[in-house]
């Protein structure tokens, strides 16, 4: 079985990058899943089990240097057994990362080479702007573009407000309402799942991403039933993070891997972004409290007194200068300023020997 790499998001940027190694006989493979260093790969010469080089392995700085699911990866094919060997991978054009907990937290990578993010919540009592920022600041951290989508609108009766309020947050970014039971809004969605396209889903546990996801897949029931005749592995049984093909043509990262962020939301925002500075700054003497250096500011006085810890203090102010940034430059800017930033990383990463 061989199949196209296109179909799987490989373009001319990746094509680029790949020369730049020169490296004979090695060819682009993308991961599609990956499980303590063992890796399930898409390649021109169909799928393939693969497994890191030794080089690789140990000269990797850390797990930002190792494969993740979305990479694409230069490999040593050998079809006939079905397996291949992991020699390099290729800069990434945008990723998701968390820092693992242990005693040195390290980043690692989620998924990366995505080109959009559904930040998907809920139109019910679920419904949380606060959260909303925080997963917009970490889409942009991605260089990913972000999305809003908004599902269960059957359940809404104020569905055009709750858009105006997120747009009203989220400067130039599009928001689109969807019903998954009452099939509404979907083929909204249609202009980010052009063929070749990566897509992941981020938000909270029960905000709609699988059922959003089984309608996706499901647009076109029989392209899929047609893939899988001769895939009796059954591709779309996800127990662990994968990456794989919508009948749009899009791909689609899916997402024990997505959920292991919403523990990043879930211990760094404590769900609702910062109450309990939020409600410290209510009772500072004036309403438009900057917290430096201005009398009766309760913010302050809690730092000092020892109930509030100043590190979240600055983690807060951050939020507010980010979001404060986005709302000034609008999206342009941003997009920017997110690129420059990944493109840091990626450039430390391509310090790696490979
Ligand atoms: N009314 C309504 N309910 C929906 C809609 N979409 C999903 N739900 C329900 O919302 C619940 C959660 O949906 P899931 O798709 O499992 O949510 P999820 O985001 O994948 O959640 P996790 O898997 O925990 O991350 C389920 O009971 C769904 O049936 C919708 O469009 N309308
Ligand atoms: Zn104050």
């Amino acid at each position: 079985m061989t199949l196209n790499i296109r179909d799987y998001g490989w373009n001319d940027t990746f094509a680029a990058a790949k020369e730049s190694f020169q490296h004979e006989g090695f060819v682009p493979a993308r991961v599609l899943v990956e499980q303590k260093n063992a890796y399930r790969l898409a390649s021109e010469s169909g799928e393939l089990h693969g497994e890191l080089s030794g080089k690789l392995r140990f000269e990797a700085l850390s797990r930002i240097d190792l494969p993740a699911v979305g990479d694409w990866v230069l490999v040593d094919a050998r079809p006939e057994e079905g397996k291949a060997t992991i020699h390099a991978v290729l800069p990434r054009s945008s990723f998701f990362s968390r820092k693992s907990a242990g005693t040195v937290p390290e980043q690692q990578i989620i998924a990366s080479n995505i080109d959009t993010v559904f930040l998907v919540s809920a139109l019910n009592r679920d419904f949380n702007l606060r959260r909303m920022e925080r997963y917009l600041v970490m889409a942009y951290e991605s260089g990913a573009n972000p999305v809003f989508v908004l599902t269960k609108a059957d359940l809404s009766e104020d569905a055009a407000d709750k858009k105006r309020q997120v747009e009203e947050i989220a400067f130039g970014v599009p928001v689109h309402v969807v019903s998954a039971f009452e099939q509404s809004g979907i083929e909204e969605l249609a202009p980010y799942l052009g063929a070749g396209k990566t897509v992941v889903l981020l938000g909270s546990s029960g905000a709609g991403k699988s059922t959003l996801t089984n309608v996706l897949l499901g647009a076109e029931v029989q392209v899929v039933s047609h893939v899988r005749e001769d895939d009796d592995r059954g591709r779309h049984t996800t127990t662990h993070r994968e990456l794989f093909p919508l009948p749009s043509g899009a791909l689609l990262i899916d997402t024990p891997g997505m959920r292991e962020l919403q523990l990043w939301e879930a211990s760094e925002s404590n769900d609702h972004g910062f109450p309990d500075i939020e409600a410290l700054a209510r009772t500072c003497r004036f309403n438009d409290c900057s917290h430096q250096s201005e009398p009766g500011c309760a913010v302050q006085a809690a730092i000092e007194g020892g109930e509030l810890d100043e590190a979240r203090f600055a983690s807060y102010q951050k939020l507010l200068r980010e979001l404060a940034f986005m709302e000034r430059k609008g999206n342009k800017v941003l997009e920017k300023a997110a690129r420059d930033k990944w493109k840091k990383v990626t450039q430390q990463h391509k310090k790696t020997k490979y």
